[in-house]
């Protein structure tokens, strides 16, 4: 296959022509750059969505690879390795999840098990579905969302007010509103948590089953690559994720209203995820993230990541960190105003967080040799002990007002010290 290397930089590498994008942030050395393989991409594709003013074109952007699904699907090589460069350097990356825009990306491999269910464009259009839910969820009355915060009994699932979070050490109140739903409870793992009469419609449930197994798929696909890049055990990282576990999988809507022109405060603080890997549908700009320093950029700056329609940004979460001792990464990320005319939008996302078993203990993996090597490397010493379980609950609840800011921290930390 013949391969030529540009920029990772590059415009193609990461939005279409008909998105100008400016100079985008010096990233340095360390970052990988983007392969690509003999399909271009089609130039006249339209990323933007439709009835939603446009992300300004004179605001940098993020330099996120795109990935392909129908690439890795088809066994790319050329892809494959995108998907593990950026795992490794910004921990962030796009994933189309359009169908095969020809036969030469057919999947030769798809009654692989761990491909069952994998369907983006499926994907897709359940979460066009899930949005509108989400709009209706956030239109009840505030008392009524409120009956389902359960902070209180120690849970994340259910509701948080706007203000009931903080974004920072100071306890500045948070910009936005969220709705979790477990996948336990959606799948019958668990109780089902006490809902709005919406969320609990047969229907509604369906809807969010689908759209969670299908997530679930994705997930595990990506998994699998990844641990075959890790030289990890056959089905390693699979056998710490399975959908019909008890974890603390989760879908969420999260909602910021606009803000006034003059007061405009971060919408969701500076955080690394606590799971495993996040799949992320946006389409309103405001996520921002803080590229990896290097020696070229001794100051790293926020960074807007551009929503493209079609595509769902995928970024991987502390427990990804802890089980391969950082060869992964979990960076940094906030939500602030989008910027510009879409800054008069309520600006939604619709998120599935899938996190290890709650069983699962947080340590490096054995067995692969790439992870003894980063150990080594970095000298990184056996942590606590942590399950799953206790890791995001300590972490979610402790951004919530009144929490531990400080013991719930993440592994940001950590990339300071090497
Ligand atoms: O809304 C977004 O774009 C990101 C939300 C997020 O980072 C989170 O909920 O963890
Ligand atoms: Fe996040």
């Amino acid at each position: 296959m013949s391969q030529t290397s540009t920029s990772q930089l590059g415009a193609s590498a990461i939005a279409p022509p008909a998105l100008p994008l400016q100079d985008h942030i010096q990233s340095g050395p360390a970052l990988h750059h983007l392969e690509e393989d003999a399909t271009p991409e089609d130039s006249s594709e339209d990323l933007t969505y439709p009835g939603l003013p446009p992300f300004p074109s004179d605001i940098p952007t993020a330099p996120l690879l795109r990935i392909s699904l129908a690439k890795l699907l088809s066994n790319n090589p050329t892809e494959i390795t995108n998907l593990w460069n950026a795992s490794r350097d910004l921990g962030f990356f796009y994933l189309d999840l359009r169908s095969p825009p020809s036969s030469s990306t057919k999947r030769d491999s798809a009654h692989e098990p761990s491909e069952r269910n994998v369907d983006g464009p499926a994907l897709l259009s359940s979460a066009e579905k899930l949005f509108k839910t989400g709009e209706e969820l956030f239109k009840l009355p505030t008392e009524e969302k409120q009956r389902y915060d359960f902070k209180d009994q120690g849970s994340y699932f259910g509701y948080k007010g706007i203000g009931a979070g903080v974004v920072d050490a100071q306890g500045t109140k948070d910009r936005n509103e969220f709705y979790n739903v477990s996948k336990d409870d959606i799948l019958g793992i668990s109780e089902p948590l006490p809902t709005p009469a919406m969320l609990s419609s047969e229907n509604t449930r369906e809807r969010l089953k689908g759209f969670m197994e299908g997530s679930h798929a994705i997930v595990s696909f990506i998994l699998g690559l990844l641990n075959d890049k890790l030289s990890l055990p056959e089905g390693k990282l699979q056998s710490l994720h399975r959908l019909e576990e008890v974890s603390g999988d989760q879908v969420r809507w999260v909602s910021a209203p606009p803000q006034p022109q003059n007061d405009q405060q971060k919408a969701l603080g500076e955080h690394t995820d606590f799971g495993s890997i996040t799949l992320l549908h946006n389409r309103l700009g405001g996520l921002q993230v803080l590229p990896p320093s290097s020696p070229s950029t001794p100051n790293p700056e926020w960074t807007y990541v551009l929503p493209l329609r079609h595509h769902i940004i995928v970024n991987l979460g502390d427990a990804l960190v802890k089980l391969t001792a950082g060869v992964l990464r979990s960076n940094i990320h906030r939500v602030v105003s989008p910027p510009g005319e879409q800054g008069k939008e309520t600006r939604m996302s619709l998120v599935y967080f899938a996190r290890p078993e709650d069983e699962v203990v947080l340590k490096r993996l054995e067995g692969s040799g790439v992870i003894d090597e980063k150990a080594k490397e970095t000298g990184e010493e056996e942590g606590e002990e942590i399950t799953a379980k206790e890791w995001i609950l300590r972490r979610a609840l402790g951004r919530r007002a009144g929490g531990d800011w400080k013991a719930s921290a993440g592994t940001e930390g950590e990339r300071f010290k090497h």
